[in-house]
């Protein structure tokens, strides 16, 4: 699903944000990405998610080498990703039926489409009987739950999640990583960048860990040695 090869990153300013990091996320697999502030987990997600280039190595994601995308193909592959970020991102002056169904519209479907598949989405979250509310009116894992099933409307085979639950407490935190856990389970594969290791050591998935660009440990692996 994510294969990494020797991917580095390097900014402007000459920064090495990723040195060299190798990785592969098999399909339906569901993984975490730890690390201290600044290791480069953000990075790494900004490179699968096309919102930035490696300077070197190759990076496959669902069978397409994007390391030399065209700039025209960027939006069609990212259909394929459903991203969810610690902010949310949510519309604030539309309704949690509009902010779901805005990437369907964005494409071009039909309102009755829309709000049939975005009332879907918000099933699968848990947000049954919400759609009209207003995201200021919902809890902080609410709005997140919105985000979550905006991620999911395109029926993404991957989601990639950045800090989902840096503004939540532990208990909503966890509840979210149930329901990313639940999302996992209908076969869609999952990668979430936290620096929550308490909540990571609860959920025991497989975890991969940056510290200054370089990918220092890999839990499979760990595991699969010890
Ligand atoms: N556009 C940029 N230009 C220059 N340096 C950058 C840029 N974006 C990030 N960096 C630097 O690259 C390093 C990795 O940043 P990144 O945001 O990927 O880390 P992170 O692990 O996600 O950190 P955090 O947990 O604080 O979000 C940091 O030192 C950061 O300052």
């Amino acid at each position: 699903m994510i294969l990494f090869e020797q991917v580095s990153k390097v900014y402007s300013d000459q920064h090495v944000a990723l040195d060299k990091v190798d990785f592969h996320l098999k399909k339906g697999e569901m993984a975490f990405l730890t690390g201290p502030s600044g290791a480069g987990k953000s990075t790494l997600l900004k490179l699968i998610s096309l919102m930035d280039r490696p300077t070197s190595g190759r990076i496959v994601l669902n069978g397409n080498n994007i390391s030399n995308l065209k700039g025209n193909d960027i939006p069609y592959l990212r259909r394929h990703i459903g991203m969810i970020f610690q902010d949310h991102r949510l519309l604030m002056n539309r309704t949690v039926l509009e902010n779901v169904g805005l990437p369907l519209l964005i494409e071009g479907y039909n309102r009755h489409e829309i709000k049939r598949r975005s009332l879907a989405a918000l099933a699968k979250v848990g947000l049954n009987g919400k759609e009209n509310s207003f995201p200021i009116h919902l809890s902080g894992g609410e709005q997140q739950r919105v985000g979550i099933a905006r991620a999911i409307i395109n029926h993404p085979p991957l989601l990639i999640a950045d800090e989902p639950t840096g503004n939540l407490d532990p208990k909503l935190s966890l509840e979210i990583l149930n329901l990313f856990e639940s999302l996992n389970k209908l076969g869609i594969s999952v990668l979430i960048a936290t620096h929550d290791l308490g909540l990571v050591a609860k959920m025991r998935y497989r975890t991969l860990t940056l510290r200054e660009g370089n990918m220092i440990n890999d839990g499979l692996l760990r595991k699969r040695n010890a």
